[in-house]
């Protein structure tokens, strides 16, 4: 997959393929997104183009001061991972800054889509472009004027409600990692490196890997998960319990929130490794324990209850 970062005006020096292009942000790249880029491929291949996706970056609510980037769900480099998974062949990362924020609907159809030998469009039913966000998904097939093909892509619904990325986010405020599932078509993952902690954990029994984010990825909420983790140049799935919260037992006077794995079934020097973490159930909520033997006691009875959980999904 090819990843071309462009901004506005377009500054394109080589020939460029004709595509069938998936346009939005993409946040997430839950249900509905993936059906917006499996009808850009269907459409790719009908036409004889080539799968490509444009996504913005920053997010244009940012840019236009609406929200913080602390919200959003995947970060470029996790986007670009799921777009390539997705069977995208080229990727066109447009700035998004008050510049291309400032042009019209017609402006980003014959400046943008057309220099980029767009062949086909497909978007999202709430899809909107142009400033002030006046064109909508149903205007790209008149500004079209026969020049490319416009697939308008439905809503996609999982448990009785449309998948959304305002519905992801609440299910990962919440710890609902399941509901998450559902909307994504996959476990919720994030990436991170592993660092050194207190090193209290194999005191107890239970080494603890510290994860540390690579990108701001939006953690869910606090408490005690089962996840399939993959080491990065690794190919087998590990699987354990992760913590993620403030270890209120040991009463640290300023305490930072923890991400934190216990691997089942290996013992291995895990410092300065990439992971991915998978969440696939929650357990519990975090809690203060009176004693490190308490606290231990229930680590016993976590990795029972996440044993026997994975065992029931047939997962180990
Ligand atoms: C599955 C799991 C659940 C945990 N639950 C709690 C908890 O409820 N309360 C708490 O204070 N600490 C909890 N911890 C955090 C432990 O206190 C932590 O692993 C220990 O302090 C080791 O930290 P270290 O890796 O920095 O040495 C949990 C850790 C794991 C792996
Ligand atoms: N099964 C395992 N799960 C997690 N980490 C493990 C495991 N076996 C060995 N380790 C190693 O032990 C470290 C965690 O031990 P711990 O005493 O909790 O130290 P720290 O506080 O530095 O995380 C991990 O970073 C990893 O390198």
């Amino acid at each position: 997959m090819e990843t071309i970062h462009l901004t506005y005006p377009l500054k394109i020096q080589s020939e460029v393929p004709p595509v069938s292009l998936a346009i939005g942000y993409f946040d997430g790249v839950h249900l509905g997104h993936q059906s917006v880029i499996g009808q850009a491929r269907q459409m790719a291949e009908e036409l004889g183009t080539s799968p490509a996706v444009m996504t913005f970056h920053p997010h244009p609510r940012e840019v236009l001061g609406k929200a913080s980037v602390s919200r959003y769900l995947t970060p470029l480099s996790e986007k670009l991972l799921r777009f390539a998974e997705l069977g995208v062949q080229r990727v066109y990362v447009m700035k998004f800054d008050r510049e291309l924020a400032s042009k019209t609907q017609e402006e980003f159809v014959e400046e943008v889509l057309i220099p980029l030998r767009v062949r086909g469009v497909t978007v999202g039913f709430n899809f909107t472009f142009g400033r002030g966000a006046e064109g909508k998904a149903e205007d790209l097939n008149r500004l079209s004027d026969g020049r490319f093909q416009v697939e308008i892509v439905h809503p996609i619904a999982s448990d009785g409600d449309f998948v959304s990325s305002t519905r992801l986010r609440q299910t990962l405020d919440s710890g609902d990692v399941e509901a998450a599932l559902k909307i994504l078509g996959r476990p919720y993952s994030l990436r991170g490196e592993v660092v050194q902690g207190n090193r209290r954990g194999r005191t107890i029994g239970f080494p603890t890997a510290n994860i540390q984010l690579q990108d701001p990825f939006i953690i869910p909420a606090t408490g005690v998960y089962v996840v399939r983790v993959h080491r990065e140049g690794v190919s087998k799935d590990l699987f354990g319990m992760m913590n993620i919260g403030y270890r209120p037992t040991f009463r640290d006077p300023d305490p930072v929130k923890t991400l934190e794995v216990h691997l089942f079934d290996l013992d291995e020097n895990l410092y300065g490794d990439r992971l991915e973490v998978e969440f696939l159930h929650r357990i519990r909520g975090e809690q203060p324990f009176a004693s490190v033997t308490a606290l231990t006691e229930q680590l016993k009875s976590d990795e029972e209850n996440s044993r026997g959980w994975l065992k029931r999904q047939n997962l180990y």
